[in-house]
């Protein structure tokens, strides 16, 4: 397993832009435009919230999996909106991995 299923799935989400909307969830989603594209985002961020506290108490771990594979996704096509990839977020993970320690990390990310 690797990040190319990022990849790959934010090349498919990119190749639906201004498809017919009858053909595909993604098509539809960007026709339907930002709002509803952030409204997503904001119910499957709320659902990995909820499966998060299930767990917590004894629930099923894989809906969180679940969950936060749904909330990726819909990030993904929030990124893609605006003409950003998977790539750009994974190299913003690997600028901070490759920062030191915390305080560092805290230091440059500052207003
Ligand atoms: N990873 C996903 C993916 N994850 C979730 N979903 C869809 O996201 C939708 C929303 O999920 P919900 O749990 O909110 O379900 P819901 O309440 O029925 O949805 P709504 O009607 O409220 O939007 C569902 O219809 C899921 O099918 C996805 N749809 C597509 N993909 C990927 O995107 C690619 C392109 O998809 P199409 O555009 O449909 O071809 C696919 O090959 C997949 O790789």
């Amino acid at each position: 397993m690797s990040d190319d299923i990022l990849r790959r799935v934010g090349a498919v989400i990119d190749s639906r832009k201004g498809a017919d909307p009858g053909t595909s969830y993604v098509a539809k989603l960007f026709d339907k435009g930002l709002d509803s594209i952030l409204k997503k985002v904001g119910e499957e961020a709320t659902e990995t919230v909820m499966a998060a506290k299930d767990v917590q108490t004894g629930g099923d771990p894989h809906k969180l999996v679940y969950e936060v594979a749904d909330l990726w996704f819909h990030s993904l096509v929030a990124l893609a909106h605006f003409g950003l990839k998977p790539e750009d977020v994974l190299a913003e993970l690997a600028r901070r991995e490759g920062l030191s320690g915390l305080a560092e990390f805290a230091s440059r990310t500052q207003d």
